[in-house]
């Protein structure tokens, strides 16, 4: 969604023209990228150089030193995993790194504890979390409208600038996100209930799968797929996610069991059970009905899957195909992660594991950008 001019686009910018983004993963990037289509200047930190290559070269930003990240920045935004945060915050502000800093972890509360203890500077620090996401890690998966239409919850403390706030605020507005301003510890127990506990309910749904044999799973249709997509992500950052916000996690997954242990009563006792389902089933749709968007996303099989990064042009993709055709591997399945405008996107090549490492070679051999 680029502006249509540079006036336009710089009265959306007002004055946050330059950011750095600390952790070029999927966040991060997708962050840098939607900044980009508004003219902002991105300047790109993260320890992993192969995915800071990777941001830079899908036209995130340009990668630099975190020591010497140059002058000083609009808005710093974090956006490592929670447990880093508060160290990396403590870091850029002894360096100046920028006028206001924010980060994008999904828990607040620990966070913006952590930055008080160590001494962290809480006015120009607005906490923040983006309400948008994928069940997918890395740059090669962000996109520049992954924040478009969601929520972006801002947690000022009470020392937080009202200019640090108003500039967070318009960065969140140019990822196309909107901004709605709360408590550290009331977004816990919010997300609690409608990000955390989910999570995990949905992770409990795809557990059961390992127990299913091969029949029943060639029989899953759309609606596993929709309960359990998230259960995809990775699980060492939500295990990290959970353990800083357990009790609010703990509270809603109690409620969960119990009405799922009450259905299962009841349906073990037969028809006079019936109504407490229908009840929960009546509920649960609702429920769902207050939910006032959703995300749509495909589920991705489990391959090995090698990032290639092609050129947004006629006829890449046949060249692409040819060239592992060319060298005998069969592509199993391909999904391309593209933001629209950008020239170029990332072509998710699918193949059996065995063929990755040959897949590579041949491809970086024809001169292809390969990201294993
Ligand atoms: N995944 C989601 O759907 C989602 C949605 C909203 C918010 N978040 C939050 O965003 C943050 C990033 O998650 P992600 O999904 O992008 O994960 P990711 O794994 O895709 O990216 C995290 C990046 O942070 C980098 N990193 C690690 N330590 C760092 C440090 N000290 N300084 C700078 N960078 C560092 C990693 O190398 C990695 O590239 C987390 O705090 C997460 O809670 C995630
Ligand atoms: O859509 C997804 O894949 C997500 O899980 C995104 C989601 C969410 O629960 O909505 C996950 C964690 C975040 O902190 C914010 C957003």
């Amino acid at each position: 969604m680029a502006a249509s001019g540079a006036g336009e686009a710089g009265d959306l910018r007002g004055g946050v023209d330059d950011v750095i983004v600390a952790g070029a993963g999927l966040i991060g990037t997708s962050i840098a990228l939607a900044l980009r289509e508004h003219g902002v200047r991105v300047r790109l930190t993260d320890p992993d150089p192969g995915s800071l290559r990777l941001a830079a070269e899908l036209g995130a930003g340009e990668p630099v030193d975190p020591a010497a990240p140059g002058a000083p920045a609009d808005v710093a935004v974090i956006a490592a995993p929670p447990a880093a945060i508060p160290g990396v915050l403590r870091d850029l502000q002894d360096r100046g790194a920028a006028h206001v800093y924010t980060d994008a972890a999904s828990v607040k509360s620990s966070v913006v504890a952590e930055a008080e203890r160590l001494g962290c500077d809480l006015a120009t620090f607005v906490p923040g979390h983006p309400m948008g996401g994928r069940e997918k890690q890395g740059p090669s998966a962000a996109r520049s409208d992954l924040f478009l239409g969601r929520s972006w919850a801002l947690c000022p403390t009470g020392k937080a600038d009202p200019l640090a706030v108003a500039a967070v605020t318009r960065l969140a507005r140019m990822c196309g996100a909107e901004p709605v301003t709360l408590e550290a510890a009331a977004h816990d127990r919010a997300v609690a209930l409608v990000s955390h506990a989910p999570h995990v309910a949905a992770s409990a749904v795809a557990a059961r799968l390992l127990g299913g044999d091969e029949t029943a799973l060639a029989l899953a249709g759309q609606g596993v797929r929709d309960v359990t997509r998230i259960a995809a992500g990775d699980p060492g950052l939500w295990l990290e996610i959970l353990r800083h916000n357990p009790a609010p996690v703990a509270g809603v997954l109690e409620e969960i069991s119990a009405d799922l242990a009450e259905a299962a009563t009841a349906l073990r006792g037969g028809t006079p059970g019936e109504p407490a389902v229908h009840g929960l089933l009546s509920r649960g749709r609702r429920g769902r009905d207050r939910i006032p968007g959703k995300h749509g996303a495909a589920r991705v099989p489990e391959y090995a899957v090698l990032p290639v990064v092609i050129p947004d042009e006629p006829n890449a993709l046949g060249r692409l195909f040819a060239a592992a055709g060319e060298a005998g591997i069969n592509i199993e399945d391909v999904r391309i992660d593209h933001s629209p405008g950008l020239p170029v996107g990332v072509a998710q090549l699918s193949v059996l594991p065995g063929a990755l490492g040959p897949l590579a070679r041949a491809l970086a051999e024809r001169g292809f950008s390969v990201h294993a």
